[in-house]
């Protein structure tokens, strides 16, 4: 049987990754996303994701839960196995990754699309600020990784700048994908 291709999308906090990934999953049948797993503490909310403790983490890790794991931002990130199942069903499956671990995720997906999400430096710290989940200084961090650049050897990377409507964006990332989510 063959696997839903996975689609990474990256890029710099206040970019749009789970605005895009939102729009993108209800525009497309076929497309889904995978659910993640973060030490992300009470208060700071965010895309649908299972919050546990560093230790639960931890737990979990040791148990083999995950087909990938990362830190960032202080905090710990972890996709599940069940991301296998979805490629199963799906025609592709999107998932919010750091740009730190996109060799790796090629390596363990095999099929791997990246969607590198850009916007201009202004337009990020607006949005970040409007999103108002973090602190004043961690959004300072956060802006700090914008300009992080992508690894070398991925096969494919989609690059979009998502500094106007997010429709538009969603447009030419549904052109780009054909035929995968034809
Ligand atoms: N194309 C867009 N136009 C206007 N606002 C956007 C756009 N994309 C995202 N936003 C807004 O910017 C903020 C950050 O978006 P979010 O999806 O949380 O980014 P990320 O997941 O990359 O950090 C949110 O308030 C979101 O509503
Ligand atoms: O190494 P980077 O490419 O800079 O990515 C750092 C982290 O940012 C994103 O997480 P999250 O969605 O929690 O944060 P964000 O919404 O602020 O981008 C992404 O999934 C990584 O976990």
């Amino acid at each position: 049987m063959s696997l839903a291709p996975v689609i990474a999308v990256v890029g710099p906090s206040g970019v749009g990754k789970d605005s895009v990934m939102r729009a993108l999953v209800a525009r497309a049948t076929g497309i889904c996303s995978a659910r993640r797993v973060i030490t992300r503490p009470e208060g700071e909310e965010g895309e649908d994701f299972d919050r546990v403790s560093d230790a639960e983490f931890q737990q979990m890790v040791a148990q083999d839960a995950f087909a990938l794991h990362w830190p960032a931002h202080g905090l710990l990130y972890g996709v599940p196995h069940a991301i296998e199942e979805q490629r199963e069903r799906a025609e592709a499956v999107l998932v919010n990754l750091s740009r730190s671990v996109l060799s790796q995720a090629q390596e363990v997906f095999g099929d791997l699309i990246v969607i590198s999400l850009t916007a201009d430096s202004e337009v990020l710290g607006h949005r970040l600020s409007a999103r108002g989940r973090e602190s004043m200084a961690e959004q300072a961090r956060r802006l700090a990784r914008a300009k992080t650049p992508l690894p070398t050897g991925l096969a494919r990377v989609i690059e979009i700048d998502n500094s106007g409507p997010l429709e538009v964006t969603v447009d030419a990332i549904l052109a780009k994908l054909q035929p995968e989510s034809a």
